[in-house]
C-alpha cells in the first residue's frame, strides 16, 4: 500500500476532546479514495457507493502528522474496491482502517458503466506517471 497523502493535524481539525475529529478524517479519506479511483479508472465520473466498517484504532492529536494509504483490492465490472489505512507518520501506529470502499464508474448520464480495468495501473488519461519500481 502506498501512503501518498500526508496531513498535519491542526486546531480546526479537532473535536471537543482535543483529538482528531472522526468526520474530518473520513472526509479526507473519501477525497483521497475518489482521486485514487479516478486515476485508476481514467474517468472523473466516479461516485462513492459503499464503505464498510470503520475501525478507529487509535486517535491522533494536534501536531501529529498522519498519512493516508489506499490500495485497490478488486476490479469489478463497473466498480472498484479499495482498502484504506491511516497511520501516524512518525510512529507508524495505525489510526484507522477500512477494509472495503466501493466506488462506481459512471457515464455522462450518471449510469453505471463498465470501466474495462482489471489491475492497478500507474497511468492517468494514458499518461504514464511512473513505472511500478518508481512509485514513491
Ligand atoms: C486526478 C484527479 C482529476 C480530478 C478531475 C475532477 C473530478 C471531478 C469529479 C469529482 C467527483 C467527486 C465525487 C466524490 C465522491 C462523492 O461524494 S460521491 C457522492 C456520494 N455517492 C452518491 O451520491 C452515490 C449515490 N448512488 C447512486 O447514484 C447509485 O447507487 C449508483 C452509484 C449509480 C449505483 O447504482 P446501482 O443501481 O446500485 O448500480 P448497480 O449496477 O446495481 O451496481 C453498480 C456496482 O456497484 C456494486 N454495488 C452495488 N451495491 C453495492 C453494495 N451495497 N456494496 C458493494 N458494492 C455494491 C455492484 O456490485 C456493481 O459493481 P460491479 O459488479 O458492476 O463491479
Amino acid at each position: 500500500m502506498n501512503f501518498h497523502t500526508r496531513k498535519w493535524v491542526k486546531p480546526e481539525d479537532l473535536n471537543p476532546n482535543g483529538s482528531l475529529f472522526g468526520g474530518t478524517l473520513l472526509r479526507w479519506i473519501d477525497e483521497e479514495a475518489v482521486i485514487y479511483a479516478i486515476v485508476q479508472l481514467g474517468n472523473p465520473h466516479v461516485v462513492t457507493k459503499f464503505i464498510s466498517e470503520i475501525n478507529f484504532v487509535s486517535s491522533a492529536k494536534q501536531g501529529d502528522i498522519i498519512e493516508l494509504g489506499i490500495t485497490a483490492t478488486e476490479f469489478g465490472r463497473t466498480s472498484i474496491t479499495m482498502r484504506c489505512e491511516v497511520r501516524n507518520k512518525i510512529t507508524r501506529k495505525t489510526i484507522l482502517s477500512i477494509d472495503k470502499l466501493v466506488f462506481v464508474n459512471l457515464d455522462a448520464e450518471g449510469t453505471p458503466t463498465p470501466h474495462g480495468k482489471t489491475e492497478i495501473t500507474y497511468a492517468y488519461m494514458s499518461v504514464d506517471k511512473f513505472t511500478k519500481d518508481e512509485t514513491p
